[in-house]
């Protein structure tokens, strides 16, 4: 089962997660459901990509006496009424849940960490089965957590690299962030790590797409440096993007500076979009997102 099921206390408690082409009666149709099969609903968000069908995207959060015991039965007319009935995809995720995230990283530290150490403090509902990186330097630091750090070197040889990643992760998680991970993964391992993937990029996207961002900022005399948290595909930094934020720059700042304001940017953007994605508010819509 994805993820991991957290304290007996919030087992009555679900959310049910729906997208599909969007149509007339689907949030009566799943507002009925819960409400026969004795649910009430605590908080629900859904939005439709434009005013004439599109796509239809709905996060449902609803309590349900007896829910452990019942859950079959609740995932069987999920299937059998939205999924079956109305042509949708559907998640029944236990509120407790917690997904299993993987974290790349190679020498920044300030993101990795950060997300450790809201992980630690219950702020981000996963958990860190391990940290991955390409150069041994945070070990001592990840290790601190109580969390493995392995440590694969990338050299000529990508291909043997990203092999091991797989194997390391192979149904292990059920998501990879990439934390200042300074290395383009192959659409080969994109496509059999089979999770999302999360990508930091240290600029404001669309703005100074690949390596250097700051260094490049600096050249064009900018006012405003970004961070943005994307999922990762192929193309590079070309992903729907999750989340962003700026802070002001200017004339005064060095490259040193850019990349010490920079710094906070990245962090705060990027908890927030695995925040949101723990909590099943992310939802793909082509090559952006609808974060509800
Ligand atoms: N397929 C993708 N892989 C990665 C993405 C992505 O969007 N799609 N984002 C990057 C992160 N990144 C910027 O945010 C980035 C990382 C690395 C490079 C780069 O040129 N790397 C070189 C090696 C550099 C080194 O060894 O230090 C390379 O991989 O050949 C550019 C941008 C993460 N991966």
């Amino acid at each position: 089962m994805a993820g991991e099921t957290a304290g007996a206390e919030q087992v009555d408690h679900a959310r049910l997660v729906v997208s599909g082409d969007d149509r007339a009666g689907i949030v009566a149709a799943v507002s009925g459901l819960i409400t026969e099969l004795g649910g009430n609903i605590v908080a629900l968000h859904q939005a439709s990509s434009d005013r004439s069908g599109g796509r239809f995207f709905q996060r449902t959060v609803f309590y349900l006496p007896e829910l452990a015991r019942r859950r079959d039965e609740v995932a069987d007319a999920i299937e059998r009424r939205i999924v079956g009935g109305l042509g949708m995809q559907a998640r029944l995720v236990d509120a407790g849940e917690r997904k299993r995230v993987a974290i790349f990283a190679s020498k920044s530290d300030h993101c990795l960490l950060d997300l450790l150490w809201r992980q630690r403090r219950g702020e981000i509902e996963m958990t860190v089965p391990l940290v991955i990186s390409n150069h041994p330097d945070l070990g001592d630091d990840v290790r601190g957590f109580g969390i493995p750090f392995v440590h694969v070197p990338v050299g000529g040889d990508k291909a043997a690299a990203e092999a091991e990643h797989l194997r390391l992760l192979d149904g292990q998680v059920d998501l990879v962030v990439l934390a200042r991970y300074m290395q383009i993964l192959s659409g080969d391992f994109l496509e059999r790590v089979g999770v999302p993937v999360i990508n930091i990029h240290h600029s404001f996207l669309p703005a100074f797409v690949g390596a250097n961002p700051y260094q490049r900022a600096k050249e064009r005399g900018v006012k405003l440096i970004g961070a943005t948290a994307h999922y990762v595909t192929e193309d590079l930094d070309e992903g729907p993007i999750i989340e962003q934020d700026v802070v002001r720059a200017s004339h005064e700042d060095t490259v040193a500076d850019l990349r010490r304001k920079g710094a906070g940017v990245e962090r705060s953007v990027l908890s927030r979009a695995v925040t949101w994605h723990c909590q099943d508010r992310v939802f793909r819509d082509g090559n952006s997102t609808v974060v509800l």
